[in-house]
């Protein structure tokens, strides 16, 4: 490029740049490159998924790349303060297969930091889109940066390396356990990715020396793809679902979207309108209540609790508990319960068999709500085992002497326990009147699968503290409902008031004292008769 006297292309100038940004970065002490063998080694890489199943996923219709993009130097800011979390969080859960993220400084506004967030925000949903490092790849280094930083995957262009640097970092991210994205822009270019081997190949509408954008450029390299074992992906200037059907009918299977989705006032209802998929049905027309009786202290009353229609027994192994039960007592009440569940299930007519489609992403709580519901279809509670102030081992231990469906831990313990239990965990918090602002550790997805909010001494759970966090969930203005467990002060009385206006994914009824199975029944039959 140096030896013509014309000016350098964008593609010149960012190539260049990020040479220095590389030699910046790979002298800057605990940067160095030993120090990303070292933390490679380590493991302390985030977990990866294969770029090339994620992407086989969508059958009846296209993969969707969906973009984390600011600025652009043919645009300039396109939105500048876009929050990647958010932004990748929002495309996630319309369906998107892959989040590409720009990490690019100068011209693009974006950052590792921005990619290793948008990779936590959908780290804990059941089946999350792939991340890919949108950057302009030159070093090794920069492929060992995207793994460390939680990328799946990364771009290499065709058009801004040699052949032998091309097939070098080809190989480099293969060894990294990465397929890359390799994108072209012309037949030629095309020729050297096949030539590689990629298995992904986006041919970029744009070209990236003059910016000038041709839809069809993808159009006319299709056929140089057929029959193989490549999966071909359309990029940039995707606008409508009339562009994507476009492709479609050409034989593309993938298409990267950016500016268009950066700018949707809704970006899942723009990724729904893209690939054509139907809104999702509001969830929360008709809530009935699962109904918790907690302080159960004999396998009798525990039976005549789940013929009431209870759909948890929860035991008390709190040393403080009134309704304490010891270790031999709690495998009693855990047999009674696995025998009763044993007969209401042979007595069931045969439930239908679960969707074996990959899962649909949905938040955390609201999936662990929605899973344990259907699993109690055919009628017999799930057994909860309370703890406080006990050790992980004691806990450990109760769970496999009395055949615990669940674990309920009561506050103090430390909020990593959950994964070191091997069932579901409830995490109970108290809450005070002023407290609003203080669920993040509480509300934070991926370890305890349950909330409970109780009172703190007699007083009914301070509802309105945590009304917003319940409503909005953790998805700003998602309308993302939180499901929660109420406990504390509830009667037979007030259920019913309380199921309406808070609208809570279950209740709980401590009966610890006098195991008054009226008292549970009238409360079951109020708690559900919404
Ligand atoms: O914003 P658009 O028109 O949807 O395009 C996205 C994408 O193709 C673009 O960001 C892109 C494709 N190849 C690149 C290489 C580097 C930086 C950016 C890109």
């Amino acid at each position: 490029m140096s030896s013509s006297q014309r000016l350098p292309t964008i593609l010149e100038k960012i190539h260049e740049q990020r040479l220095k940004d590389i030699e910046q970065a790979k002298s800057t002490p605990g940067t160095r490159p030993t120090d990303l063998e070292t933390l490679l080694s380590l493991n302390v890489s985030p977990p990866q998924i294969a770029l090339v199943p994620r992407l086989r996923q969508t059958p009846g219709r296209p993969a969707l790349m969906a973009e984390v993009k600011r600025a652009s130097p043919s645009k300039g800011d396109i939105a500048p303060n876009a929050n990647a979390a958010q932004q990748a969080l929002s495309y996630a859960l319309a369906g998107a297969s892959v989040i590409s993220v720009l990490t690019e400084p100068k011209w693009f506004k974006g950052s590792l930091l921005d990619m290793r967030l948008a990779r936590q925000a959908i780290d804990n949903l059941p089946n999350r889109p792939a991340i890919l490092r949108k950057d302009f790849i030159v070093d090794e280094y920069q492929i060992q940066e995207a793994r460390l930083f939680g990328a799946d995957t990364v771009l290499l262009i065709v058009a801004m390396l040699p052949i032998p640097r091309l097939k070098l970092l080809y190989a480099y991210a293969k060894k990294l356990e990465m397929e890359p994205l390799v994108e072209v822009n012309n037949a030629e270019e095309m020729k050297s990715a096949l030539d590689l081997g990629a298995k992904v190949i986006g041919v970029n509408n744009r070209n990236l020396h003059n910016f000038e954008v041709d839809m069809g450029t993808t159009t006319r390299l299709v056929d140089m793809v057929k029959d193989r074992d490549v999966i071909l992906c359309a990029l940039s200037g995707i606008q409508s679902n009339q562009d994507v059907q476009g492709y479609i009918q050409q034989g593309v299977s993938a298409v990267l979207v950016g500016e268009s989705l950066m700018r949707a006032p809704d970006p899942g209802a723009f990724i729904r309108y893209l690939l054509d998929i139907p809104e999702p049905a509001p969830k929360d027309v008709l809530y009935k209540p699962l109904v918790k009786v907690s302080g159960v202290k004999t396998p009798e009353f525990a039976i005549a609790v789940a013929e009431a229609g209870a759909d948890f027994v929860g035991i008390a192994f709190a040393p403080n508990s009134r309704g304490r039960v010891s270790l031999s007592e709690g495998a009693k009440i855990g047999g009674a319960i696995r025998q009763y569940r044993a007969s209401a299930f042979q007595d069931s007519p045969t439930s239908e068999k679960a969707s074996k489609d990959h899962p649909v992403n949905e938040p955390w709580f609201a999936l662990h709500a929605s899973r344990l519901s259907n699993s109690l279809s055919y009628g017999a509670p799930l057994l909860v085992g309370i703890f406080q102030g006990q050790s992980l081992d004691e806990i450990l231990e109760a769970v496999s002497v009395a055949q615990l469906d669940l674990v309920q831990l009561q506050g103090s313990e430390p909020i990593q326990w959950a994964q070191h239990i091997p069932v579901p965990v409830i995490r109970a918090f108290h809450v005070r009147p002023d407290d609003g602002g203080s669920l993040y550790e509480v509300t934070r997805p991926g370890l305890h699968h349950f909330l409970l909010f109780d009172s703190v001494g007699k007083e009914t759970v301070a509802w309105e503290a945590i009304k917003n966090v319940v409503e909005e969930g953790k998805v700003k203005g998602k309308g993302e409902k939180l499901p929660v467990i109420l406990a504390g002060g509830l009667t037979t009385q007030n259920v019913s008031e309380i199921v309406r206006t808070a609208k809570p994914w279950a209740v709980d009824i401590t009966e610890a004292i006098e195991n008054d199975l009226e008292n549970v029944k009238a409360f079951i039959k109020a708690a559900k008769a919404v």
